[in-house]
């Protein structure tokens, strides 16, 4: 069984706390030396995707120094612990199961004598059956006519990662021929989010996936029953359309009212549910569960290379241990995630979600209040957008904000065009290499408003092109850095009580419970 220690108690820490400002970046980049790093310090993930950490400020001392922290906190261990069925969620008592939804990594993993596996696979395969059976008309509206768009009803883990992994892939299975339906998303408790969707839609030959988890969440239960008076104002009987998402334990579970239910459990956290039936619903009537299938592949095998001890040949835990140097250690606040790639457009806002919902804690996973900072705040938009807004700030701002670029060599259609000599992919691609040396070189002037300090440190992953598998291992990165960054800070990632008392007080304000700045608010916006 693995220790659970605070970061600050870690003999490994404290030495990596003497290397404070060890690497000049600068200095590294510039020259034959920045040359030899790019080549270096590059690490192998699955799907031909690469980490490539050359412009963080590591060296060999640096990552020697990680690698022992690695093995003190014994993250191989934790993990392993945890794809083999441990409560790792100690807030609440449950497995953290997600990486079983992709491929069985360890032992079986039976809980009250169901085997979690197959419990997935079921789920899966029933997802799988209804789809292809949706698709070949065999399940149809009371007319009889095929279904042609997808609705998803959820909100937070019920949304943010299905919508970007739909988007991802949206225009790749367009140009593949795999786009089955078109998929919308609603969220939102704002009316207007709504309205939109089934304004734009046509409801008789539409499904609605209500996702839900817990099967309480007001936005959602509250979208649930727009789309319905839409559906009954329009002559269609609600349960000839709707599905349900959701835990057998949830209220959802115990109702007639869908065509179909789909299940998931406790043991896979919202925020990472992309890879169970809340993702798997929508994404196979979209493409086909042979798409949804290879996500999972992707993902599968990065989680493989996430098992493995030696950091260097690990790009999921050493990106984590980088990113604790950086917050730590360096005392950066946030980080931001750059996708050179528009099909990526939303992963920064699920990975805002992945991440700080995960290690935004206080205490430790013991409940005792830890006297170090954890998760930095995240944010990102794909490049080169970005460039033309917040750059200004990442370049010559106060604050020093790592980066972390995510960038393909080929687009997703091929449709490209050459203006003076280049490619608009070659565009992009030069614009991600021209960032990645500004930030870590500057530029000095004796003006200087015009001076770029440089200092500013950056990884990239490069893929070949964004696809199903490429696009599964990149997620299943994410969430595996942000596991090993909460085993580092010894937080328990998988609740989120953070999010519990605005609920409560939104409740009150809706009951006209009130008084003191709650009532004033509640005046002010005439509730
Ligand atoms: O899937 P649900 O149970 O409806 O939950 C939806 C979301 O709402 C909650 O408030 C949590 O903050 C999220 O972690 C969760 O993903």
């Amino acid at each position: 069984m693995a220790t659970w220690n605070n970061l600050d108690t870690l003999a490994s820490y404290k030495k990596l706390a003497g290397l404070k400002n060890h690497v000049d970046i600068k200095e590294a980049m510039s020259g034959e030396n920045g040359a030899t790093r790019v080549a270096k310090y590059s690490a192998p993930m699955a799907e031909g995707l690469s980490f490539n950490y050359a412009a963080k400020q590591v060296d060999d001392t640096v990552l020697a120094a990680l690698a022992e922290l690695a093995e003190e906190s014994q993250l191989a261990d934790k993990f392993e612990e945890l794809y083999n069925g441990a409560v790792i969620n100690t807030g609440e008592k449950r497995l953290v199961l997600h990486h079983l939804a992709r491929r069985q990594l360890g032992k079986d993993v039976v809980v009250d004598g169901v085997n979690k596996r197959d419990f997935y696979v079921s789920q899966q395969q029933k997802a799988a059956d209804f789809a292809n059976k949706v698709h070949a008309g065999e399940i149809t509206n009371a007319a009889g006519e095929k279904f042609t768009t997808v609705v998803q009803i959820g909100i937070g883990g019920s949304d943010l990662g299905p919508r970007a992994l739909y988007i991802a892939l949206e225009n790749w299975a367009k140009e593949n021929g795999v786009a089955k339906m078109e998929a919308k998303f609603i969220s939102n408790v704002d009316p207007d989010d709504a309205a939109a969707v089934l304004k734009s839609t046509d409801l008789a030959h539409a499904l609605f996936i209500v996702v839900s988890k817990s099967g309480t969440t007001l936005e959602t239960l509250t979208n649930e029953a727009f789309v319905k008076d839409a559906l009954t104002k329009a002559g269609l009987n609600p349960a000839n359309h709707m599905l349900a998402v959701t835990s057998e334990t949830s209220p959802l579970a115990k109702s007639d009212d869908y065509l179909e239910a789909f299940f998931m459990d406790d043991f896979i956290g919202g925020r990472y549910s992309s890879s169970s039936a809340v993702g798997g619903v929508v994404l196979s009537l979209a493409f086909g569960p042979e798409i949804f299938a290879r996500i999972l592949n992707g993902a599968a095998e990065e989680d493989k290379l996430a098992a493995n001890k030696n950091i260097l040949e690990n790009p999921d835990m050493l990106d984590a241990l980088i990113g604790v140097y950086e917050r730590n250690v360096q005392e950066y606040p946030s980080t931001a995630v750059l996708p050179y790639s528009q099909a990526l457009s939303r992963f920064p806002a699920h990975l805002q979600q992945c991440d700080m919902e995960s290690n935004g804690k206080s205490v430790n996973r013991f409940g005792e209040p830890v006297n170090y900072v954890t998760g930095p705040t995240i944010f990102g938009e794909p490049g080169t957008n970005g460039q033309h807004s917040f750059y200004q700030l990442l370049h010559q701002g106060t604050d020093i904000v790592p980066l972390q670029f995510v960038g393909f060599k080929n687009s997703q259609i091929g449709m490209d065009v050459v203006i003076e000599d280049s490619t608009s992919q070659q565009k992009l691609c030069a614009n991600v290499a021209a960032q990645i040396v500004a930030f870590a070189c500057g530029k000095k002037d004796e003006n200087l408003n015009k001076n770029f300090e440089g200092g500013r440190p950056s990884s990239i992953i490069i893929g070949e092109q964004l696809t199903p598998e490429s696009l599964g291992a990149l997620l299943a990165h994410f969430e595996n850095k942000i596991m090993f960054q909460g085993f580092l800070w010894n937080v328990n990632s998988f609740d989120q009580e953070g999010v519990q008392l605005g609920k409560i007080l939104a409740k009150r304000v809706l009951a006209h419970d009130t008084d003191g700045a709650l009532k004033s608010y509640s005046d002010l916006l005439n509730i």
